[in-house]
């Protein structure tokens, strides 16, 4: 694949006269694996705010493919095909894993969609493939709140996946987690790029560096720095507001 999915172009976000989003451009390639960083306040979240059309830009570009996101509302920017995995995870501690992934199939984009409706074999085939994908195989019946903590956000991950992302935002995805947590939560990040885009909000470096992607770090709202984890960490100015705090 390739050819940019998401195209953010000036994009300004102006909260009481803050400004959290400072003329940001940033260009999403598909397939690409992208890791976002900065400081607190930086403006990640805003700036994943306005992708899912959550929050409104004052000013700029916000392109998924030929559609203007500024234009859109949350639900149906969902509908084009943009997941996003809260660091909170959302799953049904009583139900199973195949369940909970079941169930996330079940939430179809579209009425059609929604009329044909039955866990056919190929459905059963993507949940155990989903399944294999966040390494849950094992645990597919066991009720997800017996579930880790790390294994909950892959089962998030997982229900994000059955809705078929062409993008998928993931917020902090390993805060909480043991290091071996957070190993496999980058392998599986790096397994699920390249079919979709993911763009992925993080503050521990080591994980960022274990994504082996390009890394953009904002600050104050704007681009400080773009290119490898080696490149960015070894840029004065975020070594200057950032690294170096
Ligand atoms: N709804 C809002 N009203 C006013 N100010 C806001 C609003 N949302 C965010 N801000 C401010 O905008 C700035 C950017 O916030 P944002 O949450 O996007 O940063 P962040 O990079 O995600 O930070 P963190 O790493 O702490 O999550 C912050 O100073 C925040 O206080």
């Amino acid at each position: 694949m390739s050819g940019p999915v998401l195209y953010l172009d000036g994009v300004s976000v102006v909260f009481d006269g803050f400004r959290a989003l400072n003329a940001l451009s940033l260009t999403i390639d598909a397939g690409e694996l992208r890791a976002i960083i900065g400081p607190n306040g930086a403006g990640k979240t805003t700036m994943m705010d306005v992708i899912t059309g959550k929050t409104r830009p004052t000013a700029g570009t916000v392109r998924f493919h030929e559609h203007d996101l500024t234009k859109l509302d949350e639900a149906t920017i969902a509908n084009l095909g943009i997941g996003r995995k809260f660091q909170k995870p959302t799953v049904f501690d009583a139900l199973t894993v195949f369940e909970n992934l079941e169930l996330a199939l079940k939430a179809p984009r579209g009425p059609i969609a929604c009329l044909r409706w039955v866990l056919s074999g190929e459905s059963r085939r993507r949940i155990e493939a989903t399944l294999d994908e966040i390494g849950l195989t094992a645990r597919a019946h066991d009720r997800a709140g017996l579930l880790s903590h790390g294994q909950r956000q892959w089962l998030e991950i997982g229900m994000l996946l059955m809705q078929d992302p062409e993008l998928l935002l993931v917020d902090e995805p390993v805060a909480g987690m043991t290091d071996q947590e957070t190993e496999h939560t980058a392998a599986l990040l790096v397994r699920i790029a390249g079919r979709r885009s993911v763009v992925v909000v993080e503050h521990d470096l080591e994980f960022v560096r274990a994504l082996g992607s390009k890394v953009t770090v904002l600050c104050e709202g704007a681009m400080l720095s773009e290119g490898s984890i080696d490149h960015v960490q070894n840029d004065p100015k975020v070594i200057d507001v950032y690294l170096g705090r």
